[in-house]
């Protein structure tokens, strides 16, 4: 069995004096997916942003890659993280946003055709993205993180906006990522999306 590439133990968050993430635990290992579920406020996005190195933990321990994540360069040329909507270029079509990506990430993972082919927008390549629906434009946020190589993909509510026949095929997009060796660690609502994927399930109760 592969070793660990994420560790997390003992993690403890407070904000604004509030407990956010008690005492939480998580692993992975490449080729896992890690499904993590809890009602809103339970703390799904803070415990994704410590494993981006956005948010620094009150207390216990991560490991993202064998040590501390960290928002550095290094970190994300194997990180890919998936939030909320990125800022879009202006003047850039969708099409040459994934352009873009390909262009600072060597070896990606899939050709720009074939990932407009994966999220249906090849005959929107030319758009700007802000001309796409939510929808769709999750759909682009997702081929950017999906087109590119890493090691560990980091998705927030990525069936945000999505169409109920689109998460079937967004399972496969991320059981094919797992496949490869890449580890997702995805906070989401969708109990079905997490099932689709085989996900491990990590329920977080609200620490306060
Ligand atoms: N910057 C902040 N300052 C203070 N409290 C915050 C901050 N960010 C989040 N919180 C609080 O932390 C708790 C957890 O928020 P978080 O966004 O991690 O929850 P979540 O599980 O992702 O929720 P949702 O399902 O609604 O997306 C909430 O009670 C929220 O109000």
């Amino acid at each position: 069995m592969r070793a660990e590439i994420i560790t997390v133990r003992h993690v403890r968050v407070d904000l604004a004096g509030h407990r956010v993430l008690d005492d939480v635990a998580l692993s992975a290992r490449p080729g896992q997916i890690i499904a993590i579920t809890g009602e809103n406020g339970a703390g799904k996005s803070t415990l994704l942003r410590c494993l981006a190195g956005l948010q620094t933990p009150t207390g216990g321990e991560i490991d993202v890659l064998h040590g501390p994540p960290a928002d550095a360069a290094a970190f994300w040329r194997d990180v890919a993280f998936v939030a909320d909507e990125p800022a879009w270029y202006p003047g850039l079509g969708v099409r040459e946003h994934l352009d873009m990506v390909l262009s600072v990430h060597q070896g990606g993972r899939m050709s720009a055709e074939a990932a407009l082919s994966a999220v249906d927008l090849a005959g929107r390549d030319e758009r700007h993205p802000l001309t796409l629906s939510t929808g769709q434009r999750q759909r682009l946020s997702l081929a950017m993180a999906l087109i590119r190589p890493s090691r560990v993909l980091l998705l927030d509510e990525p069936e945000r906006g999505l169409d109920a026949a689109f998460r079937p095929r967004l399972a496969a997009l991320l059981r094919d990522y797992a496949g490869e060796g890449g580890a997702v660690v995805m906070a989401t609502h969708s109990l079905d999306l997490a099932e689709a994927c085989g996900a491990v399930h990590l329920a977080l109760e609200p620490a306060s």
